[in-house]
């Protein structure tokens, strides 16, 4: 379709021509039956009738908001009806202006970004667009209020805006759909006034009104009863006063400017700023979940590893292989085992260490008997003796030392040392000497605390008591821990069950740590699985989120959405405000998000002592994922958005 066509000045008349137009909606109403119409350039015509009538359908149908069911429309001889909706876009932006009875001014947008919407969305150059907007504030003397927000204005100054908003656009054929009916007579007559200096420059006016006034005002009065044109009169005292249609004075040059996209975006944004937030906190909380996780498992990897690298140069454990009776075996003849190991080459010490459960021992501060209802421990407890203590780089604090602990042992007397993490939990003092825990109703002297192990970090935050106070119990499963010399692990793995035992070496079993390095990539390969896998999900329930906020947001924009689309807003345009929209959200979301992310691991790591692993890539993956899910988020709500007849949103 030719761009020709549809300018006033081609010599086609008249200018607007309907033949057998009818239209009827879905529940079955006829809104019009074969309307036959004519209307000139530089006309000026009151369309008037009872309510109902089908008057709004036939200006719908006419500013191809609405299409017709049957019967032909020309524009200036051109078939409207075949019509791309590209064309269309171009017609309603280049053709046509709207004034609706609701001003659908933005009320969050100051008055010169409301008057300049249309010639945005013609892309009209910014210093062009500043010129006609001044010009058309000027005109409804809304020059002075160019930055207050259509909030702040009043009814009519909102529905003089309206009218600048459609005046600036210089379009050729102005519809107007009750425009004074949210006005009082004041500011009635001074929007008649308006129409009709419009129409003096040459603008022809179509205008549907049930305002006496208005219909005066024009040239001509068509009248429509139940659909049809019933009456078609032109005053001759009107008629005389006609004036010749001017030339349209348009010398803009149009362009589209990415950057109206963006600031509309912004705007958008920035306007509903209670929802924006919440959107920005949800992409917020998936990218700080996913920053976080991904930072923490690879500092608790990098930590598990580093310890399990020391440990792999310098440890081996013995334990008995399988049965009860051997375990029993093993720990009664322990002193003999780790006096044949000290002499074992590359052997540098031994240390026994049981883990217990605290679910099965009940470790108590107060007796148990005489305090049923008190809370027990219920975190970490081993039995161990000082060596083993020693070799995993513990140290006592206090007066305590781990001799006293195992000069306890052979006495046969129970003692026990305490992680400080493990004493806050039991409200004991930290060094905890002279007081005492229960265990399983036997009292247990404490005889110090316990301060850092390098190589068992898990130990502040244990019950470590001697095995004297385990006498009697059956059950235990000891682990002899010998500290070797650098590399020696591998070869004291095959001498140690023919040292302890030639006729039977299968009776122990003994791993290296670095059998534990295997394991360790398997665990935390899965563990990695899992924490991916959560993350995802997080990311993926906050985008979902996200997408309803984006959604509900365009349904309350209908109105603005339909304004944009009648103004000549293309599908793909107002889609890309929202994705555009979401995009900044998104992008918000992840910034903010990584940074809170980011902040968790440092703070954890502190915490527990560790070095943060962070990659640097983490926060631009972060911020970009959020930019991403932002897009991925606004695209139904964007398909939404530039989806649906633009009559219905009017009509809201
Ligand atoms: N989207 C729609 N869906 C269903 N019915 C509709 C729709 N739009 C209009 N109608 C019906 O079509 C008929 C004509 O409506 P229209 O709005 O054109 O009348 P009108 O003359 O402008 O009325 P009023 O003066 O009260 O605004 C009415 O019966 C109306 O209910």
């Amino acid at each position: 379709m030719a761009q020709a066509a549809f300018r006033t000045d081609s010599i086609s008349r008249p200018a607007i021509s309907l033949r057998g137009v009818a239209k009827s909606f879905d529940e079955g109403t006829v809104a019009l039956r074969g309307c036959d119409l004519d209307i000139e350039d530089g006309d000026f015509v009151a369309i008037v009738g009872a309510s109902g009538s089908g008057k709004s359908t036939l200006l719908n149908i006419i500013g191809t908001l609405d299409r017709a069911d049957e019967g032909e429309y020309f524009l200036h001889g051109c078939p409207v009806g075949s019509l791309r909706e590209r064309d269309l876009c171009r017609l309603r932006k280049e053709t046509f202006a709207f004034v609706f009875q609701e001003s659908h001014v933005l009320r969050e947008e100051t008055t010169a970004r409301n008057a300049a919407l249309g010639l945005r969305v013609q892309g009209i150059r910014r210093r062009d667009r500043a010129r006609a907007v001044a010009r058309g504030l000027a005109r409804v003397g809304l020059g002075h209020r160019w930055s207050t927000r259509g909030r702040h204005l009043s009814g009519g100054e909102r529905q003089r805006l309206a009218f600048a908003r459609a005046a600036s656009t210089s379009a050729p054929i102005l519809l107007a759909d009750e425009p004074t009916g949210n006005l009082d007579s004041r500011n009635g007559e001074e929007l008649i006034r308006q129409l009709r200096q419009l129409n003096a420059e040459g603008t022809t006016v179509v205008v549907v009104t049930h305002d006496e006034r208005v219909a005066a005002a024009a040239r001509r009065r068509i009248r429509i009863v139940d659909g049809e044109v019933s009456e078609d009169e032109a005053p001759p005292a009107l008629m005389s006063a006609a004036v010749a249609p001017a030339s349209q004075e348009n010398p803009r040059s149009t362009r589209w400017d990415p950057l109206d996209d963006i600031s509309d975006a912004l705007s958008s944004a920035t306007s509903r700023i209670a929802r924006s937030a919440m959107v920005v906190l949800a992409f917020a909380l998936g990218v700080a979940g996913l920053t976080a996780s991904v930072g923490l498992s690879e500092s608790a990897a990098a930590q598990v590893s580093q310890r399990i690298s020391a440990a792999a140069l310098d440890e081996v454990t013995v334990t008995a292989a399988g049965e009860p009776t051997l375990e029993h075996e093993f720990f009664a003849t322990m002193d003999q085992i780790r006096e044949r190991l000290g002499r074992l080459d590359g052997v540098r010490g031994t240390g026994v260490n049981a883990t217990l459960s605290s679910q099965e021992y009940s470790v108590t501060v107060l007796p148990p008997q005489s305090v049923p209802s008190q809370s027990r421990f219920r975190g970490e407890l081993m039995a161990a003796d000082g060596d083993w203590l020693g070799l995993q780089g513990a140290e006592a604090s206090g007066r305590g030392s781990f001799a006293a602990f195992d000069a306890a042992t052979r006495q046969g007397r129970p003692a026990a040392v305490i992680g400080e993490g493990a004493a806050r939990a039991l409200g004991l003092e930290s060094n905890a000497i002279g007081q005492q825990v229960w265990i399983d109703g036997r009292r247990i002297d404490v005889i110090g605390g316990l301060r850092g192990a390098s190589r068992a970090p898990g130990l502040r935050d244990a019950v470590v008591v001697n095995f004297a106070s385990l006498a009697g119990r059956a059950g235990l499963s000891p682990v002899l821990l010998v500290r070797t010399e650098d590399g020696y692990p591998a070869a004291l793995r095959s001498a140690i069950p023919l040292a302890l035992n030639p006729a039977q070496p299968g009776a122990y079993t003994v791993s290296l740590t670095a059998d534990l390095r295997s394991l360790r990539r398997g665990v935390s390969a899965d563990l990695a699985d899992l924490v991916r896998v959560v993350s995802w999900a997080l990311l993926l329930f906050s985008g979902l989120g996200a997408a309803s906020a984006m959604y509900l947001a365009v349904q309350s924009r209908s109105a603005e959405i339909a304004l944009r689309r009648a103004l000549g807003a293309s599908r793909l345009s107002i889609a890309r405000i929202f994705l555009l929209e979401g995009a900044v959200l998104g992008l918000g979301g992840g910034l903010l998000g990584s940074a809170l992310g980011v902040g968790a691991v440092v703070v954890y790591c502190l915490l527990q002592g560790w070095t943060a692993v962070l990659n640097s890539e983490l926060v631009a993956l972060g911020t970009g994922l959020g930019a991403v899910v932002g897009v991925v988020a606004a695209v139904y709500p964007a398909w939404a958005a530039a989806t649906g007849s633009i009559a219905e949103r009017i009509r809201g």
